[in-house]
């Protein structure tokens, strides 16, 4: 049977995008005090309504964190259910990012963590026909996790995780007085580099354009994470444009967040469509911003106004600057032709 799956996101965080029904049960098996009485009411707990600053968005990250960190079963369930979840949505192929060490809880590690949730993406993927691999991400506030987060990149080289990230605040984490991105995570991008693991950098999401020049230049990053205030430097937007630097943009969180201030049909997406720039369009969040890929999709049509054809060409742009192997991405672009049967 032909598959029905023709999307390609590239910037979905799992911590960001627990199904909040299965995160309830696990808080309630393991005896959590929970704050709200039903799955639904815990949905709307975890979702954000208006705009606020990226580091309140962020804030809540550790509060779904307390409820599943170090419990393996939960955990993988929660990977199963994210892969149906992508499935419902069309994905053919996710790259999901996480924290390994989010996951830790006592004597169950990092590694442990990640061992769940590529358990439960197998799981998912073959049950539900989503192709997923994973990026792992150090955090700017914590560069103690760098060492582990290059060790288990290079382990699991062979068994999902194709890249690494930085993610965190990046106006509040990040010291343009004292040089920037701290060097240990440098470092971190460096030896990746070196390794040949792929690199994506959150930048220019809070931040300005000066911090997305250093990812491209200090971490070698082929992708950018959000990257809006890219437009803010007409040098550098032109150089993005050249070079085809992919941006990985989340409509609905660059509002939430309040990354992005302008109204939506002056949404920096509207002019990445202009001048057919190489971009994305991707959830980040949907645990937080309560939607998934076909709402984005739809606010991205409704409000922005771009044309059908454009979220056409966003797939295969996502597709041809995905992390997989040239051949695994013939194959994923070979996917999406034998459904749009016309390719941008
Ligand atoms: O939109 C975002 N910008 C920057 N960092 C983020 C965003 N969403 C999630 N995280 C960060 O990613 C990790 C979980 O994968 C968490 O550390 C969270 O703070």
């Amino acid at each position: 049977m032909e598959s029905d799956l023709h999307r390609v996101e590239l910037h979905c965080h799992f911590e960001g995008a627990l199904r909040p029904s299965t995160v309830f049960n696990i808080a309630k098996r393991r005896g959590h005090k929970l704050p709200v009485a039903t799955p639904e009411e815990f949905a709307e707990f975890m979702r954000r309504k208006e705009p606020s600053l990226l580091r309140e968005f962020l804030s809540y990250f550790p509060v779904l964190m307390s409820f599943v960190a170090g419990d393996p079963d939960g955990i993988v369930q929660l990977a199963v259910d994210f892969i149906e979840d992508c499935a419902k949505n069309k994905i053919a192929y996710i790259e999901s990012r996480y924290v390994p060490q989010l996951f830790a809880k006592d004597s169950f590690t990092a590694e442990d963590g990640l061992q769940a949730v590529l358990r439960g993406f197998e799981l998912g993927s073959k049950r539900f026909g989503v192709k997923v691999r994973s990026i792992l991400i150090a955090i700017r506030a914590i560069p103690e996790f760098c060492d582990e987060t290059l060790r288990l990149a290079k382990a699991y080289a062979n068994h999902g995780v194709v890249g690494i990230d930085v993610a965190g605040d990046d106006k509040e984490d990040y010291d343009s007085e004292r040089g920037g991105t701290h060097p240990d995570i440098v470092r971190l991008f460096q030896e990746a580099y070196k390794a040949g693991i792929h690199r994506t950098a959150h930048a220019g999401e809070n931040s300005g354009a000066e911090m997305v020049t250093e990812a491209l230049d200090s971490l070698h990053a082929e992708r950018i994470g959000h990257g809006y205030h890219t437009l803010d430097n007409p040098t550098l937007y032109q150089r993005i444009l050249h070079d085809r630097v992919h941006l990985e943009t989340c409509p609905l969180s660059s509002h939430l967040t309040s990354a992005v201030l302008t109204d939506w049909p002056h949404h920096p997406i509207q002019r990445l469509a202009a001048d057919k720039a190489n971009y994305s369009i991707n959830t980040d969040d949907p645990t937080l911003t309560g939607q998934w890929l076909d709402a984005e999709y739809r606010m991205c049509l409704d409000r922005i106004g771009l044309p059908p054809w454009e979220l056409v060409r966003t797939n295969y742009c996502a597709a041809r600057s995905s992390f997989l192997p040239e051949e695994e991405k013939a194959d994923l672009i070979a996917q999406l032709d034998a459904y749009y049967r016309v390719r941008l």
